[in-house]
């Protein structure tokens, strides 16, 4: 029996959530899991597939091992098939589709040991941070808090119809380890202070479309400030965005993807904006306007 898991990407952070707020994309890797005699055997197809190792370090394997360790059975003989539309390393959660695919589907063969929480919980500690994990797995918009009785508490961030996610996505990476690496580890109490604020308006504002709110929600004195910098021409694109009516861009997760949120009308005036900043600075970069993923990972196909 085969199955087939479709996981979406996300966008992490939105600003001043480092850590704690993501939403899932209308953007999709799938992996198809197989029952084989022995062994194991990895394929990969689409963007970037081949930069995906096909051998027992691939992430995917390596969280299905991590599975059937944790519900304390073998792990069988498998072919695991990875159809890729996220890129690698580009800030738009790829990681997090590959440790949600490896459960979601592990737990499928199982027989479903785990529930949807308990797997939330266990992606979180595979992947040190929900952000992405958990909109990856149930869609939407979603804030993550550690709980008092739960480990925790996940809340669904309504999101405005109107306000289009738009993705810059540049040819070169930067990795989550290396985008980890330049952050501070201790801030200042100004500096807590304005990213709590920030927060709560990105929250209210995401959920009203208020223009103004948005507009100055999009900062952010955690992670941003610092990470810009290995971002080559941040600056050209985030102007030209706002330029032509952007509400404003973060830093998509730990980047490199810069994303926009704009209203619906001018979503499209953006996206191309964004695309001509960084061509000609010579970056390559495919641009698209998405939608907020509202279902998560899913179950599309056993055989
Ligand atoms: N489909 C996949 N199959 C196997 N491994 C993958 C897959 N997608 C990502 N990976 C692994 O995840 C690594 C990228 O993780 P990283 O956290 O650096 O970036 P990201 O998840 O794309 O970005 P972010 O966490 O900022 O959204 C890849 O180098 C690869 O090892
Ligand atoms: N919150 C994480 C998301 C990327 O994994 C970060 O910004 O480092």
């Amino acid at each position: 029996m085969s199955i087939t898991v479709r996981v979406p990407a996300t966008t992490a952070n939105l600003g001043a959530g480092f850590d704690c707020l993501g939403a899932a994309l209308t953007l999709y890797n799938e992996f198809q899991f197989s029952p084989i005699d022995s062994g194991l055997k990895i394929t990969a197809t689409g963007a970037e597939a081949d930069r995906v190792a096909l051998d027992s370090s691939n992430m995917v394997y390596q969280t299905v091992v991590k599975f059937f360790d944790r519900v304390q059975q073998s792990v069988p003989a498998i072919a695991i098939d990875i159809k890729m539309d996220v890129p690698l390393a580009r800030g738009l959660g790829s990681s997090a589709t590959a440790i949600v695919g490896g459960l979601v589907g592990a737990n499928a063969i199982a027989g479903s040991p785990m529930s949807q929480s308990e797997i939330a919980a266990f992606a979180t500690e595979i992947e040190g941070h929900p952000d992405n994990v958990v909109p990856a797995l149930i869609g939407g918009c979603r804030l993550a808090a550690s709980g008092i009785d739960r480990a925790w508490e996940i809340c669904d961030i309504p999101w405005d119809a109107s306000i289009v996610p738009i993705v810059a996505i540049p040819n070169f990476e930067l990795s989550t380890a290396e985008a980890r690496g330049v952050l501070p580890t201790e801030y200042s109490r100004a500096d807590a202070i304005f990213n709590t604020a920030h927060l709560g308006l990105f929250v209210r504002g995401v959920e009203t479309g208020n223009a103004d709110w948005l507009k100055a929600a999009l900062q952010d004195r955690i992670h941003q400030p610092y990470r810009e910098k290995l971002i080559k021409g941040y600056d050209a694109v985030r102007e030209a965005a706002i330029a032509a009516g952007a509400y404003g861009v973060v830093i998509s997760g730990a980047g490199s993807t810069v994303l926009a949120l704009a209203h619906q009308q001018c979503s499209d005036s953006v996206r191309f904006a964004m695309e001509k900043a960084w061509t000609g600075l010579g970056v390559g970069v495919d641009a698209k306007c998405l939608a907020i993923d509202t279902q998560g990972t899913r179950i599309i196909n056993t055989l």
